[in-house]
């Protein structure tokens, strides 16, 4: 067994290891180690030891077989905890275990259905106010897409007044956190700094609105004794299994916040880069439309319509194998182990970067290209498990997996049926790594709307 200073990867600088590597451009670096070294580089972030694994066998083992010996990595809760609390993303352990049993019943099918009228309504009204030759960031109309969507269905507020405060507060939390994320040195949240400080406000501000909705909700129930569908109402409803205890207030603080954030922002990126692809693609939109029309008739789609809507299905999962919104998960072994033929020493962060595994041409052919047929179901079933983890897996996997594949595809399709969006810039759209992989700069794109 290879000794830990002996193992494979970039030395990196002697005090900060390869972290000015990561901060200058991280998916270069992830490249290059998986280039220079293999499925298995090590490397350090400041001291703190690290590995990039990317092999698909592996990654299945970590997150899958052998779970039980990692925990949740560490750089997830410094840059979210503030603003997530223990929500669900971020807990781990006995807690985290009793918070996926309350809270999967929330996102089953019957669930689904129902929040897919929100879905078709909001993108219904977004369209609405689209005119022919209007030059649209794509980027910003699905971010505010999928927050009126998401403040619907889990929160149960309409777009102005109280939702505004919310969304208004969030911006303002993510700029600081991008900031955070972008500064050469990681600054702890108890530092005083300006932005640490003006994080602080915001945060407290959005506590205030959630509190009050929070105590709104409960009241409106007790007082009525009708569950209205939200995600924060089933909530307040739901009671633990074992002991029959409803959540605290803190526990629903933060498990709202918790989906709002992690399901808007995945899913919006998921579309912006679509519409990227589609519009770089212009024959894939046709097949698009082609479906859609053949499908829908001029209707209106339904969740019963989505699994016709196969080519719809595919381009988003294509899109979301080149532009991954989860880029990287990480996990943090407690102990000394083995990972395939690769020991892993003890408080290591194994990170795995569905951005390289997806292009890696072991699994994909052409991997660099947006060819949305090669999904048909021999082609799904022929790939290593892992090759393609879009939401992660095994326990820890994306609660919200089906809620963002059917926001996807309906909000797809009925765009499709609406509209015809041609790139005004077709240069390739700059990446930018943050907590979720983001177009760095618009996607402007010109509206046509179709007869
Ligand atoms: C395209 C959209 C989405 C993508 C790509 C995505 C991706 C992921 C990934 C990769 C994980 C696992 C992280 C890890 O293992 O460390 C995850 C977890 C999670 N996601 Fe998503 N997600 C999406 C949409 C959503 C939506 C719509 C919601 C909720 C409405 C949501 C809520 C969550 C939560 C709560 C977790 C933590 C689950 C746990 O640890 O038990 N996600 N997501």
């Amino acid at each position: 067994m290879a000794t830990v200073e002996r193992l494979p990867g970039p030395r990196g600088n002697w005090l900060l290891g390869s972290l000015p590597a990561i901060r200058q451009d991280m998916l270069g670096f992830f490249e290059t180690c998986q280039r220079e070294y293999g499925d298995a580089a090590y490397f350090r972030v400041g001291q703190r030891r690290s590995m990039l694994l990317s092999h698909p066998d592996d990654i299945e083992q970590v997150l899958v077989t052998d779970n039980k010996k990692f925990i949740k990595n560490f750089a997830l809760s410094f840059f979210l905890r503030p603003l997530l609390g223990n929500g669900l993303l971020i807990n781990e352990g006995q807690d985290w275990l009793r918070q996926r049993r309350l809270i999967q019943p929330t996102f089953a099918r019957p669930r689904l259905e129902h929040y897919s009228q929100a879905m078709v309504d909001l993108t219904q009204r977004m369209l609405s106010t689209w005119q022919n030759g209007d030059e649209r960031d794509l980027a910003r109309e699905m971010m505010q897409l999928t927050m009126a969507i998401a403040g619907k269905t889990l929160l149960g507020v309409d777009v102005g007044g109280r939702y505004q405060q919310v969304v208004e507060c969030l911006e303002s939390v993510m700029r600081d956190f991008l900031a955070r994320f972008r500064s050469p040195l990681p600054i702890p949240y108890w530092f005083p700094t300006f932005g640490n400080w003006r994080l602080k406000r915001t945060i407290r501000r959005l506590d205030a609105v959630l509190q009050q909705m929070i105590d709104e909700r409960r009241t409106a129930i007790e007082g009525q004794g009708e569950i209205p569908g939200d995600f924060l109402s089933l909530l307040i409803t739901a009671r633990d299994e074992t002991d029959g205890k409803p959540l605290s207030n803190q526990q629903l603080r933060d498990e709202v916040m918790t989906m709002f954030l992690a399901g808007h922002e995945t899913t919006a990126n998921a579309l912006s880069w679509t519409w990227y692809l589609l519009g770089q693609h212009p024959e894939e939109q046709q097949r698009v439309r082609q479906e859609v029309d053949n499908v829908l008739a001029g209707r209106v789609p339904t969740p019963a319509d989505v699994p016709r809507l196969m080519h719809c299905e595919r381009v988003i999962k294509e899109a979301m194998r080149l532009y991954p919104p989860a880029y990287v998960v990480g996990r943090r072994c407690e102990e000394d182990c083995t990972i395939g033929e690769h020991f892993i020493p003890a408080m290591t962060n194994v990170l795995m970067c569905q951005w390289l595994v997806h292009r890696d041409e072991r699994w994909f052919d052409e991997p660099a290209e947006f060819i949305p047929n090669r999904w048909t179901s021999e082609f799904s079933h022929s790939l290593p498990k892992y090759a393609y983890f879009p939401f992660g897996g095994g326990p820890r996997a994306c609660i919200g997996n089906h809620f963002a594949m059917l926001e996807g595809v309906l909000v797809l399709a009925l765009m499709a049926q609406r509209v015809e969006l041609e790139l005004i810039d077709r240069e390739p759209l700059p990446i930018m790594p943050a907590i979720t992989l983001r177009p760095g700069k618009p996607v402007d794109m010109r509206v046509q709307l179709r007869a």
